[in-house]
């Protein structure tokens, strides 16, 4: 089948050969049965490959599940992979088809495959050579007919020298390997990405589509997107809504890439437009306002956090909000400061009007919420080295939210 064809089908931009070939192989590969594992780094758009796999294949008019190895908690993944029985644990108030049940003739994308519990390798292993497979709390042997297409982001065979993974298993999947390329490894795919990204959020925001001068271009082609195309399609987002001028400059794309501060990157239009204190658009304002209140959020925060290790503030004299001016927004006027003072690319920490304490100091440090999460979620990482299972404890989240908030901020493990 011709690969263009393909491209224009799912939805797919680029035209590096090494994109081309791995679509050779998945086209090549579809019609047989064989297990496929797709490697790549994270965002790089391995799961269309899944998609493609099946539609192309026999098993097109059967069921098709993409399943997220990662973002299941390991005490529930073998149920919702093979199923359970009435009573099998707590909570198991029936009996539940797994998706090997479910998905009988079809097939299921196992990503994140890496992150699989051992125990489930094993019996993902017993389903892939003999179709055979027991529910949790079961002795009755099921058989399914279902095929397989795994993808990592991690080096396999490492997990197994670590002992992490089967070797057995990662020979079984590795039938046929299909290697999607990094971003930085298909530079002439960035622009093309770029502008295919642009248009579709021109008209998803309904503004007039963004373009780059040619000094910008070549920082976005040499950029080195770790978070491959998902961080290309953020950043065109980004881009797209909070710029006024329409042809982006090196210096404008700068802002938005995270090498910068996190706080320019997040707003770079309203800093460069408060220069003039001039706002020109309702969303500007708007973008401001909810920059302000997140400011705010985390003063509030901090107040707290400053009343647990320190009960003795929380006394109702130390701590009255109506004291304290927060911040002024820029909308209405009414408040202290007026909007064209507030200068977020020369943002002040905000001082309590207090006193008796004094939080200039450490405010200034504290002023993302987003960067204070991640820094904790990395911290809780290296503490329980690497297990999301115990860092999501210690954090207080599901290890579901973790696995989404590792993505969010582009967390490498
Ligand atoms: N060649 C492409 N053309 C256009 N969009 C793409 C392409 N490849 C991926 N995308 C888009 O990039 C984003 C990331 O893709 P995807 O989720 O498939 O990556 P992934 O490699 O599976 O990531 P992860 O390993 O984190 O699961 C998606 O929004 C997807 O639609």
């Amino acid at each position: 089948m011709d690969i263009q064809a393909i491209k224009n089908r799912f939805g797919i931009i680029g035209s590096s050969p090494a994109l081309n070939y791995a679509l050779q192989v998945a086209v090549q590969v579809a019609n047989t049965d064989l297990t496929v594992l797709i490697n790549g780094e994270s965002g790089v758009g391995k799961e269309v490959f899944s998609q493609i796999i099946h539609a192309l294949s026999a098993r097109k008019h059967n069921p098709f599940i993409a399943v997220n190895c990662g973002a299941i908690p390991e005490g529930t993944i073998d149920s919702e992979l093979f199923g359970h029985e009435k009573g099998s644990f707590t909570g198991a108030v029936d009996s539940r088809k797994g998706y090997f049940e479910t998905v009988n003739g079809g097939t299921i994308f196992l990503d994140e495959i890496g992150e699989m519990p051992l125990g489930t390798q094993a019996r993902l292993l017993r389903v892939l050579e003999t179709g055979e497979y027991i529910r949790v709390g079961s002795s009755k042997v099921q058989k399914t007919d279902v095929r397989v297409v795994a993808a990592t982001n991690r080096d396999l065979l490492e997990r197994t020298q670590q002992g992490k993974f089967r070797e057995d298993l990662y020979y079984r999947l590795n039938t046929v390997p299909i290697r999607v390329p990094a971003l930085r490894d298909r530079k002439e795919d960035i622009p093309l990405l770029f502008r295919k990204f642009s248009v579709d959020f021109s008209e998803k925001y309904k503004t007039p589509s963004i373009q780059l001068d040619e000094e910008a271009r070549n920082i976005l082609v040499n950029y080195p997107w770790r978070g491959n195309i998902r961080e290309l399609k953020n950043i065109a987002e980004q881009i797209s809504v909070l710029s006024s001028d329409k042809l982006v400059t090196a210096n404008d794309l700068k802002r938005f890439l995270p090498e910068q501060p996190a706080e320019m990157n997040r707003l770079p239009m309203l800093a460069s437009q408060q220069q003039n204190g001039d706002f020109t658009s309702e969303r500007d304002i708007l973008y401001k306002l909810f920059f302000d209140m997140k400011k705010d959020v985390t003063e509030v925060k901090k107040m707290f956090f400053d009343i647990l290790q320190n009960p003795s503030m929380a006394h109702a004299a130390d701590y009255h909000p109506e004291n304290h001016v927060l911040h002024s927004y820029p909308n209405t006027g009414e408040m202290n400061t007026p909007a064209t003072n507030t200068n977020i690319s020369n943002a002040q920490p905000i001082i309590l009007q207090d006193n008796k304490i004094d939080h200039h100091e450490e405010v200034e440090e504290t002023l993302s919420i987003a960067d204070k999460e991640k820094e904790l979620i990395v911290k809780a990482l290296k503490k329980h080295k690497g297990k999301r299972k115990d860092a999501a404890l210690d954090l207080g989240i599901s290890e579901r939210t973790l696995y989404r908030k590792l993505k969010e901020y582009n967390i490498a493990e």
